[in-house]
């Protein structure tokens, strides 16, 4: 068998449209979108990601604001950015770029973002929210991966799903949405026992690991539906979570590295961008956009 290919890309860049669309509308009414990136050090790969956060934000017609701040930046001084943005009106979205360096709190600098400009949803009251079933911001990356999924298979409930990983920015939110969509969801990471054994069960399987290859062929059940979140930088370029070539043997339908999870990341991002503007300015939530 051979698996129909997930065109995150192509997906991703029909969102854009969508979303260069609805800003146009915006536009009319004299409300412009705006989107603060916030970036701490030199990572090179993070410069990479808020540059093209940057360039696709001005495509879709948004304000795109970019502060770069060096790696040796107090933790008072990023508060009194985030303060400075928050209170800024010109700024519906605030990503501050993760990971920061180690002598910054993330915790602590993540819930000074106000909740409604928290685009990447990750502030604890985003969280709760997403957790109880209200409306949250909700993380890009589990957006987008439901995004592909619902397209790919109509209905999710009943399905059983297999979470590899159980970070805050992408397993466990990925867990709830699945929830929230009436899945059988099990979550799983480095202490679970007998992992490709539990993998074969599931329907919906999505890689979040971060290492490169590590979902094999013979953990899939024939005819599933792969998701690959990982970004793995090897000599051989850039990879996924799972063994591409072999596993789209035996799924139904898998996401590619790159051109699958990795777009639609961004284009959420947007999407967020113009919910939180929607939201701010009493209108309702934009058509599709939100889980
Ligand atoms: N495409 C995109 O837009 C994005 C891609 N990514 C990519 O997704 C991947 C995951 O990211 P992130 O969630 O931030 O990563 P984290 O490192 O925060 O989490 C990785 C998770 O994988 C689990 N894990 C690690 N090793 C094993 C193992 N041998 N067996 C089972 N589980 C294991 C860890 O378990 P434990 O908790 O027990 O340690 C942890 O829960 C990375 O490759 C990252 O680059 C991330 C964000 C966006
Ligand atoms: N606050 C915060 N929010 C994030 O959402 C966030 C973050 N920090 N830190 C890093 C991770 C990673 N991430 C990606 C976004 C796009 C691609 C992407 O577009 N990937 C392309 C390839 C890009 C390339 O070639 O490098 C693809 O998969 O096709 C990948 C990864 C967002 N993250």
């Amino acid at each position: 068998m051979t698996a129909t290919l997930i065109d995150g890309k192509a997906f991703a860049a029909e969102l854009r449209q969508r979303i260069a669309d609805e800003v146009t509308r915006l536009k009319d009414r004299g409300i412009t979108p705006g989107l603060a990136v916030v970036l701490v050090g030199e990572d090179p790969a993070s410069q990479v990601y808020v540059r093209s956060k940057g360039k696709q934000t001005v495509q879709v017609g948004m304000n795109s604001y970019e502060h770069k701040l060096p790696a040796e930046t107090s933790q008072e001084e990023l508060l009194t950015l985030i303060e400075r943005l928050n209170s800024d009106p010109a700024v519906n979205g605030i990503l501050v770029q993760l990971p920061l360096p180690a002598h910054l709190d993330e915790a602590a600098v993540i819930n000074a973002i106000d909740p409604a400009k928290d685009v990447d949803g990750f502030h604890i009251l985003n969280v709760g929210l997403l957790a109880t079933g209200q409306k949250a911001m909700v993380p890009c990356t589990p957006l987008g991966c439901l995004m592909l999924l619902r397209d790919q298979l109509g209905e999710l409930s009943g399905k059983r799903a297999v979470v590899l990983g159980r970070s805050n920015i992408v397993g466990k939110p990925m867990a709830q949405l699945l929830l929230r969509d009436s899945a059988t969801v099990t979550i799983a990471h480095s202490r679970t026992t007998d992992l490709p054994e539990l993998c074969r069960q599931a329907d919906i399987l999505v890689a979040a690991v971060g290492r490169p290859h590590f979902v094999q062929a013979d953990w899939i059940k024939p005819g599933a539906t792969v998701i690959d979140v990982g970004i793995n930088r090897t000599e051989t370029g850039l990879v996924g979570d799972v063994d591409f070539a072999a596993a789209s043997q035996v799924a139904g339908a898998i996401t590619p590295v790159p051109g699958g999870v990795g777009p639609m990341t961004i284009a959420c991002l947007l999407a967020n961008t113009l919910t939180a503007t929607a939201r701010v300015n009493g209108l309702p939530d934009p058509e599709g956009l939100t889980p």
